[in-house]
């Protein structure tokens, strides 16, 4: 603080003498307890006459290595910065060939373009994993072809209410335990009041399922009696039949004993 008005003070005097020499004030001394924090108090200033400072210090600095370094450098290093004029600036770079192109039309030029149109008279995948623009069409999307198979539930027979019904406790099995159950014995459960049919290994008793069933009972009852894994996976694949009839397992499907 202390060296801010001494220098405010010498500065203000000095304005009378232009020729002055400039003054160098070493304020070193001033922190009061002498701790080295670089604070404005110890920092050398380097006080000018003028106060309209507003001249920005050369960059680089005067004796600097990029000054002495460069051709255009002289050796006493009073260097005046050189103004750049049209012909010393970098030429700017040429205009891409896409920022020409006119969106959908496919130039000559353009067929030799990472960035191409993919080519639609051949249908091949050309430009396929650019940056291409997307084909348009006007082609309405294909209509399913066949219908689907959801059919109305009766009231009462939602998911929800067979998640209710399994969850009461009633005996959906119809057995005391589980069983080993051969195909031949699988056969015998094919009646609608008496449906059996065997998913991914194991067999349930599908009986109190089929009014449920949101494909309908008839396509159910295609597999009464028999193994349905095949037409269960390839009609809806994502259905957890093992979580849906849990509690209809009656046993597990084997092979018919070899006589
Ligand atoms: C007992 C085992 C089965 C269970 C637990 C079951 C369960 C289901 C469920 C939850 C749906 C509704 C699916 C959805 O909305 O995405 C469904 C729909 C359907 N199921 Fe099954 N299903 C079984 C067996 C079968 C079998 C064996 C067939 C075929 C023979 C079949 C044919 C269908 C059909 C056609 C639909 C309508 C599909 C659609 O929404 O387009 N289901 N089934």
């Amino acid at each position: 603080m202390t060296s801010y008005l001494r220098s405010w003070i010498w500065s203000g005097g000095a304005t009378t003498s232009v020729a002055a020499p400039i003054p160098t004030i070493n304020t070193q001394d001033d922190d009061e307890d002498g701790s080295d924090t670089e604070t404005e108090d110890n920092v050398n200033v380097r006080v000018e006459e003028d106060d309209d400072d507003d001249i920005a210090p050369a960059f680089p600095s005067l004796n600097s290595a990029q000054r002495l370094g460069s051709s255009t450098a002289n050796a006493s290093s009073t260097i005046v910065p050189r103004i750049l004029n049209d012909s010393d600036l970098m030429p700017p770079p040429p205009i891409p060939r896409l920022a020409a192109r006119v969106p959908g039309v496919q130039t000559p030029s353009s067929a030799s373009s990472s960035l191409q149109l993919p080519a639609r008279s051949t249908g091949t995948r050309a430009g396929s994993g650019s940056l291409a623009v997307p084909p348009s069409t006007t082609k309405p999307p294909p209509k399913p072809t066949k219908k689907r198979g959801k059919v109305a539930l009766a009231p009462g027979h939602s998911a929800l209410d067979w998640a209710n019904l399994k969850s009461s406790g009633a005996d959906l099995r119809g057995v005391d335990s589980l069983m080993r159950i051969t195909p031949s014995m699988l056969k015998e459960h094919n009646k609608k009041d008496d449906a059996w049919s065997a998913f991914y290994g194991k067999v349930y008793n599908i009986t109190s399922y089929i009014p449920f069933h949101p494909g309908g009972e008839r396509e159910l009852m295609r597999v009464a009696g028999r193994d349905g894994t095949k037409l269960f996976a390839t009609t809806h694949g994502w259905v957890n039949a093992d979580f849906m009839l849990d509690a209809c397992l009656v046993g597990f499907l084997v092979a018919e004993p070899s006589s």
